[in-house]
């Protein structure tokens, strides 16, 4: 693992203004930041090329799960506006996944990383029951991710708490993704599947996505420091 910028700031804020505002104060040369659906859907296309232009590398977090011609679509229109990282939902199947691939790879010069959802770091077992699926997280994670691969993506989504026991049925260039990073003093609120940044990167995490422990923290930036200084010794 040569990348080591391994923080990935999720900008989920209501406004532009919010979100800018907060890129002002980071630095693309130490992490790399999430757009989502709730920015995405206030300041579309613009706010990645605000962000991009700004210096920064971009995961496009819309986590598409739709028919195949449809989730290729929106995969290619997202790599077309140069994001660095995108997401389908793996729950979408072998051919949402492979005819998104393939038409990512379609775009000239792009090199968009394409990773898929496992399930939601938001769920338990009692969750998947609910939906229908009476089987442990990990085992699901596990044949998601599995799938994944086969459908020659370039890494999943899944809690930190899975990594482990994921690299014995994936790949070691697979990128474990892992948002659900809680450092020990911040609050759980809706992550259900949680690890503090050593744990998560001690077990192998590629990237950590960290939203709120960071951008709703009362300093965000010594919040961010925090979190670089517990984890330098493993990067
Ligand atoms: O795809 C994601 O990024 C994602 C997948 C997942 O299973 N869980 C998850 O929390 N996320 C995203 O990661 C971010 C986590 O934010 P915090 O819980 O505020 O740290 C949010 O923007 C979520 O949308």
């Amino acid at each position: 693992m040569t990348d080591r910028k391994r923080i990935i700031v999720a900008l989920d804020y209501p406004t532009t203004e919010q979100a800018i505002a907060m890129a002002q104060q980071l630095d693309p040369a130490r992490c790399r930041l999430k757009v989502g659906k709730e920015l995405f859907t206030r300041g579309g296309p613009a706010i990645v090329e605000t962000l991009q232009k700004a210096g920064f590398e971009v995961f496009l977090d819309l986590k598409f799960h739709d028919i195949p011609n449809t989730t290729a679509k929106a995969v290619r229109a997202a790599g077309e506006l140069g994001v660095w990282m995108v997401n389908v939902h793996a729950s979408g199947g072998r051919r949402m996944m492979e005819m998104a691939r393939n038409e990512l790879s379609q775009v000239q010069n792009h090199n968009t990383l394409l990773i898929a959802v496992t399930v939601l770091t938001s769920m338990e077992r009692a969750d998947l029951a609910e939906v229908g699926l009476d089987i442990e997280p990990l085992e699901h994670v596990k044949r998601l991710a599995a799938l994944t691969e086969s459908c020659g993506l370039d890494g999943v989504v899944c809690s930190a708490q899975e990594v482990s026991p994921l690299r014995s049925v994936i790949s070691d260039r697979f990128s474990l993704v892992t948002p659900g990073i809680r450092p020990a003093e911040s609050a759980a609120g809706d992550q259900r599947r949680i690890m503090t940044p050593e744990q998560a990167l001690a077990a192998g995490s590629t990237y950590l996505v960290i939203g709120r422990p960071i951008t709703q923290a009362e300093n965000p930036l010594k919040s961010l420091e925090s979190i670089e200084q517990s984890i330098a010794a493993l990067v």
